[in-house]
This record gives structure tokens, C-alpha cells and sequence, in this order.
């Protein structure tokens, strides 16, 4: 994604990082986010505006059971975990331990790696695990799906069974880097299948009454969710 993200210009980009996002920054989340741009897939990591926003649903609706799919280095799971209260907790899910390496050492310098299972692997024998278990059924107050665009209709059928009424979904990458507004043609064939992914993922959500949703345009579009019942 060129660096105005999804707004209109660079300039405007960088006038709300500068003025809303970075000021708020925690330090370690700064330091792990300086890190991993030096990774040669860093373009991965959650952006930081899409981060603030994430905070703030974890926030207003006092989450305190959450499940992250797709953590990379962590940008998105130090967050969280820096959020929810002290004895909350976090499954995060990624087979790419030497990623989840790398920003390690700021979850433990920030002395929250009480609250996080990381769990080495991918997610869907992971969900159908916790399917299995009658206690974790409708007990996740929060989710985060930033992982394998292929996978992400799977995922939604298996977290609605995961998260709470009233608790949230919220999926990266609805907007995909804007193809999903493009005509296939002049998309590089690189992005289509997950283009093809989130067009389809775009318009099950709106389909879906079992959720209320509202999608913004930060990081790479968010979709949120909210389970109804
Ligand atoms: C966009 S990155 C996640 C960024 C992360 N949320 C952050 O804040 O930096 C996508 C991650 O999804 C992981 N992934 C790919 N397939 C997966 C799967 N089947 N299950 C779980 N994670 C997967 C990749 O290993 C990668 O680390
Ligand atoms: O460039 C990417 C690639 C991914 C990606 C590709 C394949 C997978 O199995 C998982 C993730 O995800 C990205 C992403 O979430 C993002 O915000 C920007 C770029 C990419």
C-alpha cells in the first residue's frame, strides 16, 4: 500500500499519525513497530491508527478474553494485551514462531506474558479445539483475524461459536490495499485471490444478521463486528 493508506494523500496519511496516533503511541509499541519495519515482510504489521482504534473497542467493551489470529511480530497481540486488565487473557495463533521471536522480547519487557498463550500454529485445528469445549463456547469477548485472507469465512463461522453475544469481531483487510473497489484487470496478480477473498468476506458480513457491522477505512479497512445473537 502506497503511503497515503486508504486515504486521499500522503500528506493527509501522515497529518493524522502525527496529530491523533503517534503522540498516544505507547513506547514499546513505538519500539516494536521501529523493529519490525526492519523485517522484510514488515508491511505485515498492524498500523498503528488501526492499533489506537483496537484499543479503544478492547476499552469500551472491557474485554477481558480475547483470541488474536495472525500475530506476526505482535504489533496487534503487545496491544491488546497491554490493554485488557492484568488478569485477562489472550490466545494468539500463528505458525511463524521466529516472527512471534522477534517481538518477544517487548511483551516480556512490558511484563504482560502472564496474559498471552501463543500457540504455534495454524488456526483452524485450533478453533476446532476450542470448539470441542463447552467452556469456551461463547466466552471470547474480542477477536482479531489478521491472518490468511483465504481463511477468514471459515474463521468467522467458528468465532461467532467463540465469542460472546454482545462481544466483537474485527477483521484487517476488508479494503484490501482499495482492490476490492478495482476491476480484477488492473489488479497485480498477486493481490487477486485475496482481493477475490474480501470481496466475498464483504458482502457475507452484510448478509449476516447474526452481526452488526460497520467497516472503516484505517490501517487496510477493519471490518468490525458486533455478535448479535
Ligand atoms: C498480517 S500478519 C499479522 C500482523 C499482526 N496482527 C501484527 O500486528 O503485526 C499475518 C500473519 O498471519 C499468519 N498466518 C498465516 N496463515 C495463518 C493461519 N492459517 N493461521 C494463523 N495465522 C496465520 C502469518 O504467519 C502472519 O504472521
Ligand atoms: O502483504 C501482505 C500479506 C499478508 C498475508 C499473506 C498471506 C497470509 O497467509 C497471511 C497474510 O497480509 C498482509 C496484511 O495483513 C497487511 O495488513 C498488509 C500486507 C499483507
Amino acid at each position: 500500500m502506497g503511503s497515503e493508506g486508504l486515504l486521499r494523500t500522503p500528506e493527509l496519511r501522515q497529518y493524522v499519525l502525527e496529530t491523533s496516533v503517534y503522540p498516544r503511541e505507547l513506547e514499546l509499541l513505538k519500539e516494536l513497530r521501529t523493529v519490525t519495519a526492519t523485517h522484510p515482510m514488515g508491511i505485515m504489521a498492524t498500523d498503528a491508527d488501526a492499533g489506537q482504534m483496537l484499543a479503544m473497542l478492547l476499552e469500551m467493551i472491557n474485554a477481558k478474553k480475547a483470541i488474536e489470529i495472525g500475530v506476526f511480530t505482535g504489533y496487534s497481540l503487545l496491544l491488546t494485551a497491554l490493554t485488557i486488565p492484568h488478569d485477562g487473557k489472550i490466545i494468539a495463533i500463528d505458525p511463524d514462531q521466529e516472527a512471534y521471536d522477534i517481538g518477544l522480547p517487548f511483551i516480556k519487557k512490558a511484563g504482560i506474558g502472564h496474559k498471552i498463550n501463543f500457540i504455534n500454529s495454524g488456526a483452524q485445528p485450533v478453533l476446532d479445539k476450542l470448539l470441542e469445549n463447552p467452556d469456551e463456547q461463547d466466552s471470547f469477548d474480542f477477536a482479531f483475524v489478521d491472518a490468511d485472507k483465504v481463511s477468514y469465512a471459515k474463521y468467522h463461522e467458528k468465532l461467532l461459536k467463540l465469542v460472546k453475544i454482545g462481544g466483537i469481531i474485527v477483521y484487517d483487510n476488508t479494503l484490501w490495499m482499495g482492490t476490492v473497489a478495482m476491476e480484477e484487470e488492473s489488479v497485480p496478480e498477486m493481490l487477486r485471490e485475496s482481493r477475490h477473498c474480501m470481496r466475498e468476506l464483504n458482502k457475507l458480513l452484510a448478509a449476516d444478521d447474526r452481526v452488526r457491522i460497520c467497516q472503516l477505512p484505517s490501517g487496510d479497512g477493519m471490518t468490525i463486528c458486533r455478535r448479535l445473537c
